[in-house]
């Protein structure tokens, strides 16, 4: 095995550079895989494999530390900060480790690995330094089963009001591997370094603040069985034909835009337009009078009435409001490929006539793209639920309605029924700001029309348009400017 780990991402905000499908897997997929390999491989332990990776690590990220402090739990991520603890002593550092429990009572590796750690002359002291460069918390992993209190979260605290970096043995403590769910206590790394398999919950929820950059050692252990989840990859460039025309790319036809919420309409319509598909049409709801866009003189204005739709893929919601609910049974009913976005969600919310025709339609060729607050309309439960487990709320959303699934929110998830769920990495706090939603419908909208499966369509879209916002340079990214970038 190598003791080099892989980064998998940088920290938030920096895009995702380098990105590529990992597998990603749950702690008790991961409790099974330690178990079958107790030993490691040769004759080290997995624990002695992790503490060497992590201690290379912190060599390789704070190279010039002196003074460093490792917080240590009562489990094996205890274990493995206490491994990496005693390499770097040897390796001429100052170590200084704070333990809350009795190391007599840990497991046989943690126990041993505390020997090593003492016989390296590591020195151990209730609580923190006064002065330290790093600090590793390997306080808790996958084995996290409570609020943490009393001196685990004195120090906590202390790590992240730290001005020096912090690494997290395997993830931060505090996080939920599973679902990216935040303790109210949690640690804040700049490096986080997870061990034998990368898990769901760095990447969704709270996961993408707390970690920093997300880095991988395997510890040597290969693992070909499906995962629970995959991180999206980078979209493949398709070539175009030469011998194309403006039908090949599909038409896309955008319903919404009730009084007062045309933009959201013209925001999803010019970034279907600029997604790629041949032809673009806006039925604005509130604004019949609207015979064109003077900044994207592209797109085609017509009355939802009159158009023959049929053909076309739909994106429905888009600033809807209340006009777009007369529309639905019909669109459901008869939308060759759709995407179902904000208004039209919370319509479908509230009905359960069209929920079954939403349930109803023939598979793979529908994509809702709810916030955690329109998921929990459509689950009959709250945000703060979706939140706690969104790939657990994203698929349930596709099971139940028989449909392609965007969770929006940090590490946006993709889930399709009975497929793997996709986590996206790209991405950042830049899309946080009204109408971004509206143009990645549109995008979706523009994927399918080119005749995507659905599934596909919305990973594709979903990652270029988190792209789109990590090559923005700026600091402030407006609907407008996002739709000419994806
Ligand atoms: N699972 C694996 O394959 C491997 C695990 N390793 C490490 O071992 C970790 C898992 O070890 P464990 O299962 O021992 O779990 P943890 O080390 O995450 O913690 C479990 C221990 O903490 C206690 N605990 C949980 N929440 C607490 C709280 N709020 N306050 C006080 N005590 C609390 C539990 O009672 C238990 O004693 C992984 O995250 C990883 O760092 C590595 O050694 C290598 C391989
Ligand atoms: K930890």
């Amino acid at each position: 095995m190598s003791t080099n780990s892989e980064r998998v991402l940088p920290g938030t905000g920096l895009g995702a550079a380098g990105a590529r499908a990992w597998p990603l897997r749950d702690s008790a997929h991961t409790r099974a895989l330690e178990g079958s390999h107790p030993a490691g491989t040769g004759n080290r332990s997995l624990m002695e494999f992790a503490g060497l990776a992590l201690a290379r690590l912190a060599l390789a990220v704070v190279p010039h530390a002196r003074t460093i402090w490792v917080a240590c739990g009562p489990g094996n991520n205890g274990g493995d900060g206490l491994e990496a603890a005693a390499h770097l002593q040897q390796w001429g550092k100052q170590v200084v480790v704070s333990l809350a429990h009795d190391p007599e009572k840990s497991s046989t590796d943690a126990h041993a690995a505390w020997l090593k750690a003492r016989a390296a002359g590591v020195s151990f002291n209730d609580h923190p330094p006064e002065a330290f460069d790093a600090c590793l918390d390997a306080l808790f992993g996958i084995g996290a089963l409570r609020p943490l209190q009393g001196a685990y979260a004195d120090w906590v605290a202390c790590m992240n009001a730290a001005s020096t970096p912090t690494i997290a043995v395997d993830l931060p403590s505090g996080l939920d591997a599973d679902t990216g769910a935040a303790m109210p206590m949690h640690v804040t790394a700049q490096h986080t370094l997870s061990l034998l398999t990368l898990k769901p919950g760095l990447f969704t929820g709270g996961g993408r603040d707390a970690c920093g950059d997300i880095w991988f050692n395997d510890l040597g252990v290969q693992d070909s069985s499906p995962p629970q989840a995959l991180l999206a990859g980078p979209v493949a460039i398709t070539r175009r034909l030469h011998a194309s025309h403006k039908g090949t790319f599909g038409d896309v036809c955008i319903v919404g835009g009730a009084p007062g919420m045309t933009g959201a309409a013209l925001l999803a319509a010019r970034s279907a337009l600029h997604g790629g598909a041949g032809r673009v049409f806006v039925c604005p709801l509130g604004a019949p009078e609207l015979t064109l866009d003077p900044q994207c003189p592209e797109l085609m204005f017509r009355s939802f009435d009159d158009l023959d739709w049929s053909a076309m893929t739909l994106v429905a919601g888009c600033g809807g409001g209340q006009a777009i609910a007369e529309s639905l049974p019909l669109i459901l009913g008869h939308a060759k490929q759709l995407v179902l976005d904000a208004d039209a969600l919370n319509h479908i919310a509230h009905s359960p006539v069209l929920q079954q025709q939403l349930a109803q339609r023939p598979a793979g060729h529908t994509v809702i793209t709810p916030h955690p607050l329109e998921a929990a309309r459509l689950l009959a439960t709250t945000a703060a639920v979706v939140q706690a487990d969104r790939l657990g709320a994203a698929q349930s959303l596709a099971e139940r309605f028989q449909c392609v699934v965007v969770l929006k929110g940090s590490g946006t998830v993709i889930a399709a029924p009975g497929d793997i769920p996709r986590i996206n990495p790209t991405g950042n706090a830049k899309l946080a700001t009204a109408g971004t939603g509206d143009v990645l419908a549109g995008l979706v909208g523009a994927h399918l029309a080119a005749g995507r499966p659905a599934m596909q369509a919305a990973c594709e879209a979903v990652y270029r348009h988190g792209q789109a916002a990590d090559q923005w340079q700026g600091t402030v990214l407006s609907a407008s400017q996002l739709c000419h970038r994806t």
